[in-house]
């Protein structure tokens, strides 16, 4: 039919797999259809407009719609418009007046957004009940005129982020666990609501001075109860109480001297304290404030029977109730029954560590207590800069040791061994080389230990070589190094002897020699350099085995240290 006939492609087992229109010859580089020949190119705008026009900025190049509105609007519209603006104005002004920082606004103007920020800002973190409002300003608080007279006279020119919370939970006479790193200001935490607390009842005189102190202070070291009753007697001699510490060391007889006149607080060391008791020295029928200061240290260091003995001593007529009631400020500072002089027993706990062992005790004794944490609970002080060093060879350390002590840093200086021996193997070391050295142990009376710890205050000696005994509470003043020249045997012990440095918002240094004995405490450890952003972690502990769970991995557990 004159029709070429096209020859039909026959598909071939060997033909390739895709067949196309065209011959491999062909030209397909241009495009047939005009529409892409001529392209446009897409005008894109910020993130989130399609290609196209830009309404918004089209309008505000042109003015158009504006002037055309402009030119229809009425005199009266106009005036409202200026109404409207201003109206706009003046909110934006109430927004910026409601949102000015907390330290810009009188007390009254905080609201509960203000609060919050306040205590982020002092990372102050608390759980129990209702909890008051922490303290901005000495002056903003409801402490007693004459007890704000007295701090203004100390010096401490604003609380300290324990303070600010857990003073006014006090004043509620509410039971308290305070938590918050060393050289925090604790002990005035738990003074200053314990001051206001006695000021209220009426004055010990000849009859109700054999009753007893007020007030209880147990501590776990005599260093320490004796630290907490200088503190005390800031604040206890010009306002006329009287402060008796009993600790063991000195003779019973002169602590019964001590009583003679009676006392309105007693800072004690349990057995001491129960000794008192047990021979009827004291007796504790109207203590009503108690204090345990570094409870899980008294744990430690096998107190607990002796301070249940002590706890059970106390009168039980004026006992918190175990519901929410002992949460409820109102009724907690009100008198309870018919006798207006008699209050319900308030009872607190401090510590910079709170292991889970002191949780028993706080279940016997607290009610409904409120738990106030500064930072996060046993983190170490975020002044004192941590440095660890991976060394086991005695010799080396000792070197190594001596380079510290003899470098950049000025005394005092504090270092830290496990064992008695050690202390006073190092401080010959010491003293052989042209530095002062002084030693605190067990092993010492107790005149030697409080030599010691003043000779380190009043710069009589550069270093003090101590073991733990000297590891809590212990407050001296600039202490520019801490040296564990042995690794503490747990995370809190290491909390407590790194916080002897950088006290009261100073700064300080810690260097800890780590040996290959350590292996317990490589992950504890590990945890906090981590969590410091003054710490770093030497390679050869973060990639320890034992530094990987906690517990570690087979450590070798050191005997138990006498200290
Ligand atoms: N508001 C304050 N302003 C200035 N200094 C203060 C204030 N409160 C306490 N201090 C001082 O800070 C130092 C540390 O206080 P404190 O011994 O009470 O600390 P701490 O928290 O009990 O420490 P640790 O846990 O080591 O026992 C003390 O020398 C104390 O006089």
């Amino acid at each position: 039919m004159g029709i070429e006939e096209r020859e039909r492609k026959v598909r071939k087992r060997n033909d390739k797999k895709f067949v196309f229109d065209w011959n491999a010859d062909d030209d397909t580089s241009r495009d047939l259809n005009p529409l892409y020949t001529h392209r446009h190119s897409a005008q894109l705008y910020g993130r989130g407009h399609f290609a196209g026009i830009d309404l918004k900025d089209h309008k505000s190049k042109s003015g158009f719609y504006d002037k055309l509105m402009a030119s229809r609007r009425s005199d009266v519209e106009i005036a409202r418009m200026g109404e409207l603006d201003n109206i706009a104005a003046q909110k934006e002004r109430k927004v910026n007046y409601a949102d000015r920082h907390w330290s810009e606004k009188p007390l009254d103007q905080m609201r509960d957004r203000d609060w919050r920020i306040f205590k982020e800002d002092f990372n102050i973190a608390c759980k129990g009940g209702s909890i008051p409002n922490p303290i901005r300003r000495w002056s903003e608080s409801t402490i007693d005129p004459k007890i704000l007279e007295v701090i203004e006279k100390i010096g401490y020119t604003s609380p300290t982020p324990i303070q600010r919370q857990a003073i006014p939970i006090g004043l509620q006479n509410r039971d308290i666990i305070g938590i918050a790193e060393t050289g925090s200001g604790k002990t005035a935490s738990f003074l200053i609501p314990m001051l206001q607390f006695i000021f209220d009842l009426p004055r010990l005189n000849e009859q109700n001075m054999v009753h007893g102190p007020y007030a209880l202070i147990l501590a776990p070291t005599r260093e320490l109860a004796q630290q907490i009753e200088q503190e005390a007697l800031k604040f206890a001699v010009p306002l006329g109480f009287n402060c008796v510490s009993i600790v063991g060391g000195h003779a019973v007889e002169e602590q019964a001297f001590n009583l003679r006149n009676g006392a309105e607080i007693i800072i004690a060391t349990p057995g001491r304290l129960k000794d008192c008791l047990d021979r009827r020295i004291l007796v504790l029928n109207q203590c009503t404030y108690v204090v345990m200061d570094e409870a899980d240290r008294m744990i430690d260091m096998g107190f607990e029977a002796d301070v249940n003995f002590i706890l059970d001593a106390l009168p039980v007529s004026n006992l918190k109730p175990d519901t929410d009631e002992a949460e409820d400020a109102s009724k907690m500072t009100k008198a309870i029954g018919e006798d207006s002089n008699k209050k319900y027993r308030q009872t607190t706990m401090f510590s910079a560590t709170m292991p889970a062992a002191v949780e028993r005790l706080a279940k016997r004794y607290l009610r409904r207590p409120a738990v106030v944490t500064i930072g996060t609970a046993g983190q170490a002080v975020e002044t004192v800069e941590q440095r660890v060093e991976m060394i086991t060879d005695e010799n080396r350390k000792k070197n190594r040791l001596m380079e510290l002590l003899k470098g950049q840093f000025a005394p005092p200086m504090i270092v830290f061994v496990n064992q008695k021996r050690s202390c006073d193997m190092l401080a010959k070391m010491i003293n052989s080389s042209g530095l002062r050295a002084t030693t605190l142990h067990g092993g010492k009376s107790q005149e030697q230990r409080e030599l010691a710890l003043s000779q380190l205050k009043n710069g009589k000696s550069d270093v003090l070589v101590a073991t733990d005994v000297a590891g809590r509470g212990i407050d001296v003043q600039n202490v520019s190094l801490v040296v564990n020249f042995d690794m503490a045997k747990n995370i809190e012990d290491y909390t407590h002897r790194i916080g002897r440095t950088g006290r009261a918002g100073r700064s300080g240094v810690a260097v800890t020699f780590l040996s290959s004995y350590d292996t317990d405490v490589y992950y504890d450890l590990k945890q906090m350099l981590t969590k410091s952003t003054l710490a770093t972690v030497p390679a050869e502990l973060r990639n320890h085995e034992a530094a990987m769970t906690k517990g570690g991995v087979g450590g070798r557990r050191r005997g138990n240290d006498e200290f």
